[in-house]
């Protein structure tokens, strides 16, 4: 039997408990927002989800193939939270970190990020997102950075081909909120991998995006490296309010982020959320749960590990218990596969009705 969710694979009924004290208590997700750097934003939208999109589908054509990377693709992400987005290669992580950040064009679907519509927009709307609306870090160090410019003067280019004001105040607020304030002044070759990193972060938070998107910001650092750059990624979008995604391959992202999204096949499947819950004696606990994915027409894809253990095929039958569902293997198969020939529909209901007969007339005697 599979039972769906999958928070029965523990002590169901202690996980709900220790939730809903999480939630009675408070206590917040471990990378929660920072409601005041978010207030302190100002943005109109800081209530409603600054990532949102349904439906999404990309299909590339190159000399006459189609690859349909993203096949109606739902996700939302909320105001000032720090979510990972995993998956194995060729599912489609980078196309839609591409979508997101203006630089590609969905070919279906809905999206918005911070209030932009991602379909409609005109260049010179696009250029202005991708000025202010999202900053963007990639993998390969030498990609982020001017390698002529100093730390200092890369993290303030971005302000001053957007005209900005006090730019000096803000590139030492960001290399101090990075923790690399001693290194203004030097170049990205006098830099170490994971220091490049944090100054590529400083640099795509300079002009206060809304959104920090990151594709494998981690993928050429070693572990001690990956989580100074991941930590001081966090805290500083913490401090700023602004809502991150990290595509990653490295698990090890997981245990600094809130949420993480996996995409298979170019859609959301499942979700891990982190909770820290403190017990009556004061234990300070972590607690992650794996989710699977619904879409508004209610489809969910069940896990591949639970489709094969249970042999599930071709069809299952669904029964709604009070506070979850089952779903079980198709029994009606095994049953027919036997050597009895199936009845056609009436003879059916006429064997029923002489099964139910005998028993009556059994019970009788
Ligand atoms: N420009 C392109 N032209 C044609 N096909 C593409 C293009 N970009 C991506 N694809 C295809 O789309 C699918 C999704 O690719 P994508 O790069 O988004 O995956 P990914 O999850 O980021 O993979 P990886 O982890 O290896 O970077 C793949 O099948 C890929 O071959």
């Amino acid at each position: 039997m599979a039972t769906v969710p999958d928070d029965t694979t523990t002590d169901a009924a202690r996980t709900r408990q220790e939730e809903r004290a999480a939630q009675a208590s408070k206590a917040p997700p471990r990378q929660a927002p920072a409601a005041e750097a978010l207030a302190a934003r100002g943005d109109q939208f800081s209530s409603q989800p600054v990532i949102w999109c349904e439906d999404l589908v990309r299909i590339y054509s190159t000399e006459g193939v189609e690859v349909q990377a993203l096949q109606g693709l739902n996700l939302v992400v909320d105001a000032g939270d720090v979510v990972a987005l995993v998956g194995a290669s060729g599912s489609g992580k980078s196309t839609l970190l591409g979508i997101l950040s203006g630089l590609d064009k969905p070919t279906g679907g809905r999206a918005r990020v911070a209030g932009v519509d991602l379909l409609t927009m005109s260049r010179a709307q696009r250029v202005d997102y991708q000025r202010h609306t999202v900053g963007f870090v990639w993998q390969q160090t030498s990609r982020n950075l001017l390698p002529f410019l100093t730390a200092a003067e890369n993290i303030a280019l971005p302000m001053v081909i957007s005209g900005r004001a006090e730019r000096a105040a803000r590139v030492g607020e960001l290399l101090g909120l990075l923790g690399i304030g001693d290194l203004g002044a030097r170049r990205p070759a006098e830099l170490s991998g994971g220091q490049q990193q944090r100054v590529a972060i400083a640099t795509a938070l300079a002009n206060t995006p809304a959104v920090l998107l990151a594709d494998e910001p981690t993928g050429e650092l070693d572990d001690a490296s990956s989580a100074q750059v991941l930590d001081t990624m966090r805290q500083a979008a913490g401090e700023l309010g602004t809502t991150v995604l990290v595509v990653t391959h490295d698990p090890t992202v997981s245990d600094h982020v809130r949420r993480t999204v996996a995409i298979r096949d170019g859609r959301t499947s499942t979700e891990v959320l982190r909770y820290v819950v403190t017990d009556a004696d004061g234990t300070v606990r972590q607690i992650a749960k794996e989710y699977t994915v619904i879409d508004r027409a209610g489809r969910i894809q069940l896990p591949k590990a639970h489709v094969e253990a249970l042999g599930l095929r071709d069809r299952v039958r669904i029964e709604k218990e009070t506070e979850h569902v089952q779903v079980w293997p198709d029994d009606e198969h095994e049953r027919r596969s036997g050597d009895e020939p199936v009845p056609a529909q009436g003879e059916a209901d006429e064997t029923m009705q002489r099964e139910i007969s005998a028993a009556t007339q059994d019970e009788e005697r």
